[in-house]
């Protein structure tokens, strides 16, 4: 279990992180998803001991980083670009890690099993590719087997066999009954492997749900009808039992109606004689419904507007 409690960074007059408080569960996979520079990576960074919180705290398993016993075995993380020597092969690093940790040789074994990395573990790790680091920076993360593990944006960069593999090894840990926490800026990622949501934006939790709920509160499909007679359509169908709201704000011919199918709209018009101009099913996107969460924590916005100069 990780447990932030006013959870506080600054940065000379840059607050990065602004008291925030959340649990993450055991059992369960927690997405942590924000824009970029919204604090996920100073949060995590301040989880693992690597930065220290300007007030509040931060605890894995009740206690801060610093005063675990026996850090490895309690949580481990993949976090951004690892500091690993280039010339040193993958198995001399787990193993080098592991006596300084007390953990056997077996167990390099086994995680380096576990992550597939067996072809290449003796090589020279200055040549893997993308992929390859990450999986080594897994075997890393998991070699005191802990009941902890985070990662900041793992499949950044990925391929998509990469992709898929980081995907299902995150579910079966989380399957296992530890605690996972996860990164990313795609909401689309979140969706596909989160079951708890934590939102981030400008260093404040923004939204902190069940990934099911926030699905079926963000992703409803509505339809969109523009009608000349969009009042008395709006009483009939209010009265069939529809849910009906103004579609715009500046169209007053505009309906947002939710419950009802294009085909039962367009009937009871149809009976009614009152004439339609649109009718649509419009799917909200997932994607949509965090950028409206978010819009108005986005460091930098890019002016979709404006032409880019020749020669940029
Ligand atoms: N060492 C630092 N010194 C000064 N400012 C920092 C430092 N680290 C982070 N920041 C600032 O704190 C804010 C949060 O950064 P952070 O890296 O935690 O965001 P993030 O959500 O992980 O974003 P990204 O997805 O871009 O990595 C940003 O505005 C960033 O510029």
């Amino acid at each position: 279990m990780i447990t932030a409690d006013g959870l506080t960074k600054r940065y000379g007059d840059k607050t990065a992180v602004d008291a925030i408080d959340f649990t993450v569960r055991p059992g369960s996979v927690t997405g942590f998803l924000g824009p970029n520079g919204a604090g996920k990576s100073t949060t995590m960074r301040m989880v693992m001991g690597l930065d220290h919180p300007s007030r509040g705290s931060v605890t894995v398993n009740g206690r801060a980083y610093r005063d675990l016993p026996a850090p490895l075995h309690e949580v481990g993380a993949l976090l951004e670009a690892k500091a690993i020597h280039g010339g040193r092969s993958a198995y001399n690093h787990l193993l080098w890690l592991a006596k300084s940790n007390g953990i056997s040789r077996k167990r390099v074994d086994e995680v380096i099993g576990l992550v597939g990395l067996g072809e290449v573990a003796r090589k020279r790790s200055g040549g893997f590719s993308l992929g390859m680091g990450q999986r080594l920076g897994i075997a890393a993360a998991l070699l005191g087997d802990p009941g902890v593990l985070l990662f900041d944006e793992p499949v950044n960069g990925l391929d998509p066999e990469g992709i898929r593999w980081i995907r299902t090894l995150i579910r079966n840990l989380a399957a296992e009954g530890r605690t996972v926490f996860v990164s990313s800026h795609l909401m689309s990622e979140m969706a596909l492997t989160a079951d708890h949501l934590l939102v981030i934006g400008r260093g404040r939790i923004l939204a902190d749900t069940g990934m099911a709920d926030f699905i079926a509160r963000n992703s409803a499909a509505y339809v969109r009808v523009r009608s000349p007679h969009a009042a008395p359509l709006a009483t009939a169908l209010t009265g069939a039992g529809w849910a009906v709201s103004p579609g715009s704000d500046d169209d007053r011919t505009a309906l947002r109606v939710e419950g009802a199918t294009a085909k039962q709209i367009g009937d009871l018009a149809g009976a009614h004689g009152l004439y339609l101009h649109e009718l649509t099913v419009v799917n909200a996107s997932l994607e949509e419904a965090f950028m409206r969460l978010t819009a108005d924590s986005v460091e930098y916005h890019a002016r979709i507007d404006q032409p880019i100069p020749a020669g940029v």
